[in-house]
């Protein structure tokens, strides 16, 4: 499991550790690996041209010491000191002691842009804001510039807590991230910013219980994943009920079933007006023409994409006392006090559009600040609730514990349909039987890795992506 922490607990970390190392070692430790990343990057340290923009705080400092190491093994390294008079002593001697030279702001711009390495030491986890004015003008030489920028601890004038991103803020190719992975880093759009982020251990140990983000890897993933028993059989597995479709939508109804097949579930019924359809193409859905009460028994419903205005059918799944995924249309019928006072687990899975009308802001707010949206909407829904889009969210009941990242997302995904899709398979492994948390962030995790193997380049449907669901899981079972 990949782990983010906020900044209070990665400074206590840090207080903890440094009573324990002789006075600088930290230091020493974020340095050394920030210089092997630039000297990775740089692939021939010897005769380059490195520039360092450096800021007042312990970020300067980090950006200096390695700026020093790269001069001892031949760069030609330059400071650019947004603060000469407050600049990290100690880095700045050993810098110069190593060959390096300072300047001002003055001319600066000049040096980035014929540089091969800029390193951003603006400002770290002490950073409030957008960059300061004085540091706007070298950020986009260092855009435009064809030097690998390289930011230390992460890209200068992020929100680094919540990944939104208010003013001007430095684009890097790679973030030295030190000691621990930090929220604002795997959220966009400061995550975009950051480029590839390295995490470079300083022997940092946060408690566990203060982790602020989550991202699931292939072996938590394949830990989670039902697997069928030599015992069982086709309703031990759990049987998905799928209320979706409407007349002028069938396609949604398909491509939900399409997901739930393939979500580990024994069975999937189907209800809605769209059995034609689904039976035309999957022949062992097994649907029924009533409503949901009258579908037999189910683990676990899904209700709402493409079901148009049919709000009984919605109340009808919500009544029900196993867990329910509501998505598109769901969540815009629901009665917010009929989903707030279930006893079963619900999940939510709007996209920003949706994520907007449940809390009353715009769709920008909500994809500036997805953090906060998805704990605030599973705070007053006491529901789990997952945020699609470019950094797909998922927040438990109440939202206050952990929050899981996604980490196999692609901009490929943005094909209609493919939320679809996920529903079902989120479905499928509530009646499989996970926790909520665990089924949205494992079916988040399986579709995004689907739709990359899918794609491979290349546009894919929401079709491509379901079926694409069992080499997934293939790949991360290993
Ligand atoms: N504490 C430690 O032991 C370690 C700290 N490390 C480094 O130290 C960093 C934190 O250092 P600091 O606490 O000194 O804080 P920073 O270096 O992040 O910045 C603090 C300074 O920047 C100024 N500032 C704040 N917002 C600004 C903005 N938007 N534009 C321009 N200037 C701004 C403030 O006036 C303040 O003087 C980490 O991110 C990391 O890079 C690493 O060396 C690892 C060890
Ligand atoms: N830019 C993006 N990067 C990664 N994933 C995305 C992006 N945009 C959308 N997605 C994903 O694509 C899916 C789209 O779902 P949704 O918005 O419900 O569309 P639809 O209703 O057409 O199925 C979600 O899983 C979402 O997380
Ligand atoms: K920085």
């Amino acid at each position: 499991m990949r782990t983010a922490y906020g900044v209070e607990t990665v400074r206590a970390a840090e207080r903890e550790l440094m009573a324990r190392l002789p006075d600088g070692a930290l230091m020493q430790r974020a340095a050394a690996g920030l210089a092997a990343a630039c000297a990775d990057l740089l692939g021939r340290v010897y005769g380059s041209r490195v520039v360092l923009l450096t800021g007042s705080g312990d970020n300067g400092g980090d950006a200096l010491y390695a700026g020093a190491r790269l001069a001892r093994r031949g760069a030609g390294v330059t400071a650019v000191l947004l603060s000469p008079e407050r600049a990290h002593a100690g880095g700045l001697a050993a810098l110069r002691r190593a060959g390096g030279r300072s300047v001002g702001v003055a001319g600066a711009e000049e040096l980035i842009e014929r540089a091969d390495l800029v390193v951003d030491g603006i400002v770290g986890i002490g950073g409030k804001g957008g960059l300061r004015p004085e540091a706007v003008p070298l950020a986009e030489a260092a855009e435009r510039s064809r030097a690998a920028v390289v930011a230390v601890d992460l890209p200068s004038g992020v929100d680094v807590e919540t990944g939104e991103v208010r003013g001007a803020a430095l684009r890097a190719d790679l973030t030295v991230t030190f000691g621990t992975h930090k929220p604002g880093l795997l959220i966009d759009p400061a995550r975009e910013y950051a480029g590839v982020v390295r995490l470079v251990d300083i022997g940092l140990a946060p408690p566990a219980d203060a982790t602020e983000l989550e991202a699931l890897q292939h072996a938590d993933v394949a830990r989670l994943l039902p697997l069928p028993s030599p015992e069982t059989d086709k309703y031990r597995r759990g049987v998905v009920g799928i209320a979706a479709g409407s007349a002028r939508y069938p396609g949604a109804a398909v491509l939900a079933v399409a997901g739930a097949l393939r979500g580990g579930a024994g069975a999937v019924r189907y209800v809605g007006p769209a059995g034609d359809a689904v039976i035309a193409r999957f022949p062992e859905t097994l649907v029924s023409d009533g409503g949901p009460k009258k579908a037999g028994r189910v683990q676990a419903w899904v209700v709402g994409p493409g079901a148009g205005d049919d709000a009984a059918t919605v109340a009808e799944v919500l009544a029900a006392d196993v867990p329910v995924l509501l998505d598109a249309d769901g969540l815009r019928l629901a009665h917010a006090d009929a989903v707030r006072g279930r006893t079963a687990p619900t999940l939510m899975t709007p996209h920003a559009g949706e994520a907007a009308a449940l809390l009353g802001i715009s769709r920008e707010e909500v994809e500036g600040a997805r953090l906060a949206s998805v704990r605030e909407l599973a705070g007053r829904y006491a529901a789990t609730v997952l945020l699609k889009g470019s950094t797909t969210l998922v927040a438990g009941a109440g939202g206050t514990g952990a929050v899981r990242v996604n980490p196999t997302g692609t901009g490929w995904l943005a094909t209609a349909g493919s939320g679809d899709v996920l529903s079902g398979l989120a479905g499928s492994l509530l009646a499989a039987g996970l926790p909520a948390l665990d089924a949205a962030s494992v079916a988040a995790y399986l579709h995004g890795l689907s739709a990359r193997f899918a794609a491979d380049g290349a546009p894919v449907g929401a079709h491509d992506v379901a079926e694409g669901i069992p080499g997934a899981w293939r790949d991360v079972r290993g």
